[in-house]
């Protein structure tokens, strides 16, 4: 070999350990199937959700049972709901016989038509495809529970806790802080799951609020919809919209006009009604971030103003107070939100 060049072997990359059982099962894609493989990081999920030895954990996807493993030996039982048969046959097979079986309950359904029964903490790996809906069904479960940690994809998550005047700031966040405290607990890269997906994800914790704010949820959605319209102009100009305008006074006559035949009222819209409705966030799975506009609904904005009439002038007598006329969603807060709402509603100006 004289004069030949000596191949070095290339140090084989650290990996984390990934000793855990993978089943042999091929992972569908379509189903979000990215199981976690290092143990290293199921334990850290485990350890920050604080669970203790009486709670009835909720998870959802248990998959191969990596993290239901690590839960069953913290709590007192595991409630999993997972979708997929062979999935099920899996966790039944790598259950079955232990210590673990008899405080396992395995549902096999999709977890957005599964009446969900009690449990005190949801800890989930989730397939991100279903994270808006399934947030709001979480949300909307009685009787509430503790808390959530689930693993979301991260520009998701960031979505879930950004505050007034981030750019990831939008109806997401409005509408999740609403009805919970959220943080961002831990970043997770791609190469702890088999297959890695193509994004980053992060681990977030949900703290429902308790009491629940008294706010009509069909009320919220439609006024927050509107605000995020497009979130960085003034409301001003978004209330002026002839859209939005003509939508609002609809509303406001055919109100005008229920009260007046039965001298009804509004009231009994608390917090009671369902708010998984507000679960609708499809613009939030954008990728596509170019300036903050990510988040806009398609409305014709060409033809801002309409004739003054006495309707507008309400409305915008309303926005007028504390400066709201100049102000954006994007830098608005929670209270805020719900200051505004309110004084529309006493103005008689209604969004569902
Ligand atoms: C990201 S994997 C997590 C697997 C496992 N928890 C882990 O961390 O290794 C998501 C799991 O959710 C399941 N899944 C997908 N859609 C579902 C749905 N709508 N309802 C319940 N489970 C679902 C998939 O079959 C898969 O097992």
């Amino acid at each position: 070999m004289a004069g030949g060049k000596i191949k070095k072997e290339k140090p084989k990359p650290s990996r984390a350990p990934s000793n855990h059982y993978q089943g042999g099962i091929s992972f569908h894609k379509s189903k979000g199937q990215h199981i976690l493989k290092n143990p290293l990081l199921v334990d850290t999920i485990v350890q920050k959700s604080g669970i203790k030895s009486t709670d009835v954990i909720l998870e959802i996807g248990p998959g191969t049972g990596n993290l239901t493993k690590k839960l069953l030996e913290v709590g007192k039982m595991v409630i999993a709901v997972e979708i997929d048969s062979r999935m099920v046959l899996e966790l039944q097979r790598r259950f079955q016989g232990t210590p673990f079986s008899n405080r396992l309950k395995v549902i096999q359904g999709d977890v957005l038509k599964t009446d969900l029964p009690y449990f005190d903490i949801c800890v989930a790996n989730i397939p991100y495809q279903i994270s808006s809906p399934l947030t709001f069904k979480l949300l909307n479960h009685q009787p509430s529970f503790r808390c959530a940690i689930i693993m979301f994809q991260r520009e998701f998550a960031m979505r879930l806790v950004a505050q007034p005047g981030d750019t990831l700031y939008c109806r997401l966040s409005v509408n999740t802080q609403l009805y919970a405290r959220v943080n961002h607990l831990l970043k997770v890269g791609k190469n702890n799951f088999r297959p890695p997906p193509k994004v980053d994800s992060s681990v977030v914790r949900i703290e429902p609020r308790k009491p629940l704010p008294k706010v009509n949820p069909k009320e919220w959605d439609g006024f927050i919809r509107i605000c995020f319209i497009r979130k960085n102009k003034t409301l001003g100009a978004i209330f002026r919209m002839k859209n939005v305008l003509s939508m609002l006074e609809k509303n406001y006559k055919t109100l005008q006009a229920i009260q007046t035949s039965q001298n009804g009222s509004l009231e009994g819209t608390d917090a009671q009604m369902d708010i998984s409705g507000l679960g609708d966030h499809k613009e939030d799975h954008s990728m596509d971030l170019d300036n903050g506009t990510d988040d806009e609904m398609e409305v014709e904005d060409g033809d801002t103003d309409v004739e003054v009439s006495e309707f507008k002038e309400k409305v915008l007598a309303v926005l007028k107070e504390r400066n709201f006329y100049e102000k954006r969603s994007s830098k608005l807060t929670q209270e805020e939100f719900l200051y505004l709402l309110s004084r529309f509603n006493m103005a008689g100006i209604h969004f569902s």
